[in-house]
């Protein structure tokens, strides 16, 4: 279903990069039928040409009626000018996704033509090693078969979960802004190694692959996390003592309070940008 289909990612960041590189790697779409357009930076578009072998275009050279999909990858402050400054440029059976966080559909279908077909997205950066958790909500005008399409699309950069979109605040905490979490977490354990008397080489290399060896038990043995936690926890062992500290400190809490910050922030950025909006119909009227 891809192979004919054209994409253009509107914003080339972190994000746009992360997708374009999952999605270039996994050879589903030929990079000739990929095009990148961004603000203004066009060494960055230069880079991304370079890089991938796609089409970094200006957004003067973008031929909006020979593209099927379009990404919209900017920062959600710029939802609105990017909507408006496209809308008339569409056709409401264009497919248009947004991995933009807090954006709803229906803000994507109030700023865009009526009956327009939307997507809201939220992957994350492991997109660039087809390894991201990603999730998709339909908007209202959205038929199956773009709904599939999309689908198909976003497994090759890695798990696509459908999911209602009162949701989508919540997975942007756990998997949006997730992976920063055991970033952060490998940081500290970096300095721990370092402290320790390992190289910074070798300690990276043990703790990546003991995140990977705990993500992976999780992923293929049909268990609890509580009871993979207690296999590790000899009684009066290190373990036990290791989790203690973690408890003492409030490692739990911490983590879960992250989710849901993350989360809050993304249902702000919601209300934040419906209220502008409100204000602008109100100073229109
Ligand atoms: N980073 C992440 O891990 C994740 C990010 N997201 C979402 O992805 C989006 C982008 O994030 P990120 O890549 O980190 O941001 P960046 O700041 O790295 O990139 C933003 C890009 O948007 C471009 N841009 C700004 N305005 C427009 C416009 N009107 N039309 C086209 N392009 C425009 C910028 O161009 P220029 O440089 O020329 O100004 C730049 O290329 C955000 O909305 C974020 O919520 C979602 C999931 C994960
Ligand atoms: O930090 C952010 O707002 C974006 C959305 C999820 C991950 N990064």
């Amino acid at each position: 279903m891809l192979k004919n289909k054209s994409i253009a990612f509107l914003g080339a960041g972190s994000m746009a990069e992360a997708m374009i590189a999952g999605i270039v790697n996994a050879g589903k779409v030929p990079t000739d039928q990929i095009f990148v357009t961004n603000n203004s930076n066009e060494k960055r578009l230069e880079e991304l040409t370079i890089k991938y072998g796609i089409n970094g275009v200006k957004r003067e050279n973008l031929h909006f009626n020979q593209i099927d999909i379009f990404i919209l990858a900017m920062k959600p402050k710029d939802a609105d000018r990017a909507l408006n400054s496209i809308k008339s440029l569409l056709t409401p059976n264009q497919l248009v996704l947004s991995v933009l966080a807090g954006i709803s559909t229906s803000f994507m279908e109030q700023n865009l033509q009526a009956g327009q077909q939307v997507i809201r997205v939220m992957p994350n950066t492991s997109s660039m090693i087809g390894e991201s958790a990603t999730a998709l909500s339909p908007g209202a005008h959205t038929t199956q078969t773009n709904l599939s399409i999309a689908k198909e699309l976003l497994e090759s950069i890695g798990e696509v979960f459908i999911i209602n979109e009162e949701k989508m605040d919540i997975f942007t905490g756990l998997a949006g802004s997730g992976p920063a979490y055991f970033y952060y977490l490998m940081e500290h354990m970096e300095k721990a190694g370092l402290k320790g008397g390992l190289d910074v080489e070798t300690t990276r290399k043990i703790i990546a692959q003991t995140i990977v060896g705990a993500a992976r038990m999780i992923q293929e043995q049909d268990e609890d996390p509580t009871v993979l936690r207690e296999n590790v926890t000899s009684p009066n062992g290190t373990t036990a003592a290791g989790l203690d500290a973690l408890r003492k400190n409030g490692g739990g809490k911490a983590i879960a309070e992250a989710v849901f910050h993350a989360a809050n922030r993304s249902k702000e950025i919601s209300s934040k940008l419906a209220e502008t909006i409100d204000s602008k119909k109100l100073k229109a009227i």
